[in-house]
């Protein structure tokens, strides 16, 4: 059989050669055929066909570093600049971690909405944990029946419209109380940022157990606990190199880890005090129907009574208390601060403000937060603040629980997802003059914050999206409405106004404004 195929190969070769110059052409091209696939077979088993799409592109990085070396920390700004060379996903290698960024409308609802629950995790970072006993909180709990039970808990018991409706009085208590204070401060400026911190604590730590902080105790503490917990923010947000490298953790090589322990052992001290006390109360008036009807006991009483398959244990109990504390506070209170300062920076927006609220309240009345359903100008004015400084610039970054492809890039199971919602509200293709505060632009009620648009979404989106929406609304009106309505503001002599931002997991004023308030009401006992 091998002779003959032999002889008709021979005699093929043979006729070619004897068919003159055209055969010989077509001789030299079947052979450069011949070659060519027989070199492409021997490539195809050398190298297996890559079914993976690629990473997202990205900057260069060193070997084993990575990117990390360039990081800014000013990350919402950095990130920003970065997706005008490397496009709307990009990937940053940080350490042994991979980093994706988006930046664009298209593809944050494709990671926050058409693949929700895959990107409905978090990567918890080493700070994250420390704060939480272990991630054991809302935030950082993965996506699960327990992130299910955790949440469920705090918005019907505590952040849903009719919990928040039940305890309007505290709310009223403690903004007359913050409006006293200020009023006693008449003529002398005065830390807003510290101040309308201390009342969403206030109102938080009532609603959760009933306790304030007032009188002379209010300006000491309320400094130590928003430093304690912008401390704790910061830290959130600082790149740390044992979350980019995991066995470098025992080392804590930024003091992270360590100063993140110190800080959440000052309010675990108050938690566990605050417990204890509460128990032995409840020991005391068992039985009698005296018991309190807070957040705490509420929590007290489904750690006890609760679902067999996911338990409520003592420490969820201290973990939710630390999300309300930490999480609530200073994302309302700092943007309630930058909303001041924009409208003293834009005297036509505060004028507009204070007739909108004569119209309504009158110079007789104090603001109700039954008022703030019929000032819509104050409400763009939120919903423009909200746009201009977000309070999580990067929300709290997603994490994939399985490898997945995002605009036909592949993202890493594990990889940290940060969604620069930031960059997409400044996005001038989006947003006309996008770094002017125009609170006009909202005017025709085109853009609400429920999660659905893309382009504005400062609560977030999705599974994950904000628990606190709308105990945050409520206080940032009513608190909003009071100061303007209540005071004329100032500036100390000498200083200018500044809005410039810091970054953290929650955005703050770089340098906190101070500001000198005038009492405007017809009669000072509406300030008593
Ligand atoms: C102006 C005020 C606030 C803003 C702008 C804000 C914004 C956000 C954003 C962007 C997220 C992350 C969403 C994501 O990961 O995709 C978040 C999560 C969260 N917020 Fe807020 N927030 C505010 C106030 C509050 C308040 C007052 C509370 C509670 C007292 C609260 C509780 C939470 C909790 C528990 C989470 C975690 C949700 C989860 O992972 O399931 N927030 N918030």
């Amino acid at each position: 059989m091998y002779t003959k195929l032999f002889n008709t190969f021979s005699d093929a070769w043979s006729l070619w050669w004897q068919t003159g110059k055209i055969t010989q052409d077509g001789f030299i091209f079947t052979i450069f055929i011949g070659v060519f696939a027989v070199l492409w077979f021997l490539l195809l088993l050398v190298k297996k066909p890559n079914k993976n799409p690629p990473l997202p592109p990205g900057p260069k990085g060193l070997p084993l570093v990575g990117n990390l070396l360039a990081l800014d920390p000013e990350l919402h700004t950095y990130f920003q600049n970065l997706a005008q060379t490397y496009g709307p996903i990009y990937t940053l290698k940080l350490g042994k971690k991979i980093g994706i960024v988006i930046s664009s409308p298209a593809l944050a609802k494709e990671v926050l909405k058409d693949q929700d629950t895959t990107f409905a995790n978090r990567d918890v970072p080493v700070a994250g944990r420390e704060a939480t006993y272990g991630g054991l909180d809302i935030v950082w709990t993965p996506y699960g029946p327990e992130w299910r039970m955790l949440r469920k808990v705090c918005v019907r018991e505590m952040l849903s419209n009719n919990s928040l409706e039940s305890v309007y009085a505290l709310r009223r208590r403690e903004l007359r109380q913050a409006i006293k204070y200020l009023y006693g401060r008449a003529g002398s400026p005065v830390d807003i940022g510290e101040q309308m911190f201390l009342g969403v604590l206030n109102v938080i730590t009532s609603m959760m157990w009933g306790g304030t902080v007032t009188g002379e105790e209010r300006a000491g503490l309320g400094a130590e606990f928003k430093q304690v917990v912008g401390e704790m923010t910061e830290l959130l947000g600082m790149p740390n190199l044992s979350d980019f490298y995991p066995g470098l953790e025992r080392f804590d090589l930024q003091g992270v880890k360590k100063k993140m322990k110190g800080l959440a052992q000052r309010f675990d001290k108050i938690f566990e005090t605050i417990i204890e006390q509460r128990l032995k109360i409840n020991g005391e008036v068992a039985g009698s129907g005296e018991e309190s009807k807070d957040f705490l006991q509420f929590l007290l009483q489904l750690k006890d009574e609760g679902d067999a398959k996911t338990p409520l244990t003592m420490t969820h109990v201290k973990a939710l208390l630390m999300d309300m504390v930490v999480g609530g506070t200073d994302t309302t209170a700092n943007t309630i601060e930058f909303a001041l300062a924009e409208m003293m920076n834009k005297p036509e927006v505060l004028n507009k403000v204070r007739q909108e609220l004569e119209t309504v309240v009158g110079k007789d009345n104090m603001v109700e937060e039954t008022d703030i359903n019929k000032l819509p100008y104050l409400y763009t004015v939120m919903k423009e603040v909200l746009r201009l400084h977000p309070a999580l610039p990067l929300l709290v970054p997603h994490c994939p629980s399985t490898t997945c492809t995002v605009a036909r890039y592949m993202i890493p199971k594990g990889a940290r997802v940060f969604v620069n919602v930031w960059a997409i509200h400044r996005d001038p293709s989006i947003w006309e003059n996008p770094l002017e505060f125009c609170p006009e632009r909202f005017s025709d009620s085109k853009w609400d914050y429920s999660g659905n648009d893309f382009k504005y979404f400062p609560f977030g989106s999705g599974r994950r999206i904000c628990a606190g929406t709308a105990m945050a609304e409520r206080m940032f009106m009513y608190s909003l409405a009071s100061l303007v309505h209540s005071f004329n503001w100032s500036l100390p002599a000498g200083e200018s106004l500044d809005l410039s931002e810091k970054f953290g997991i929650v955005l703050k004023k770089k340098i906190p404004l101070l500001a000198i308030p005038t009492p405007r009401l017809s009669n000072p006992s509406l300030y008593e």
